[in-house]
């Protein structure tokens, strides 16, 4: 029978470093696919459909959640996000690892169906280092900025639920946290 691929699903408070950090592991294994989510948030700047996210409306993304497409699915930040159930299910049977970049509750939701996920938590060196992130990124509102500062502590506080937390300060140190994480599992060591 063939071997079915790995999911790993990444989780962390907006501006913590987890989509530079995917963008990294991805660099260093390329094999790995990036599952490309749902949303009906706005791009932003030098986002691009298909590409970052399907960018969809409300309409067709709660049409797809009563079809029953989504593998899981989240209210975020007010914007739905979430996981094509047929292209997970197409990919990991093909023996193809998977990444997930998803929020607290969709990486809930994937462990109940599937609890031999490998579940990734990023942690910023502390919120104060947090906010200045999100404020010098500079693709989001003082207001978006705000509210994803209010969910930071709420989304931390569940940090026990994953299996590995990796504190982002010294980037080049959290990628090769990651990195050896993926590698470990790939080599049975954390499986
Ligand atoms: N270790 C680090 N030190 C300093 N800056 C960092 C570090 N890691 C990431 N950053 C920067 O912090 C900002 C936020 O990172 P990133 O966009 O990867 O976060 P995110 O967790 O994916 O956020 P979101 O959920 O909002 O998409 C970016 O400008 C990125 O370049
Ligand atoms: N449950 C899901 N959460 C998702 C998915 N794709 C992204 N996300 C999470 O949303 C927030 C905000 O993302 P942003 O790109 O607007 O900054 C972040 O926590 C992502 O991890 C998904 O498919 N399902």
């Amino acid at each position: 029978m063939k071997r079915r691929g790995n999911i790993y699903i990444v989780s962390a408070p907006s501006g913590a470093g987890k989509s530079t950090l995917c963008q990294e592991l991805l660099t260093v294994c390329p094999d790995i696919t990036y599952s490309i989510s749902h949303t009906t948030r706005a791009p932003r700047g030098g986002e691009e459909d298909g590409r970052d996210y399907h960018f969809v409306t409300r309409e067709a993304f709660q049409e797809r959640i009563a079809k029953g497409l989504m593998a899981e699915w989240a209210e975020v930040h007010g914007n739905y996000y979430g996981t094509s159930l047929e292209t997970l299910e197409a990919t990991v049977a093909q023996g193809i690892d998977v990444l997930l970049d998803i929020d607290v509750q969709g990486a809930r939701q994937m462990c109940e169906a599937l609890p031999e996920c490998v579940t990734i938590f990023i942690m910023p060196p502390s919120v104060d280092e947090l906010r200045a992130r999100l404020e010098k990124r500079g693709t989001d509102s003082p207001e978006t900025i705000e509210k994803r500062m209010a969910n930071a502590v709420g989304e931390m506080d569940q940090r026990d639920f994953y299996r590995h937390v990796i504190v982002n300060d010294d980037l080049a140190e959290a990628v090769a946290a990651f990195v050896a994480v993926v590698k470990g599992c790939r080599e049975g060591v954390n499986a």
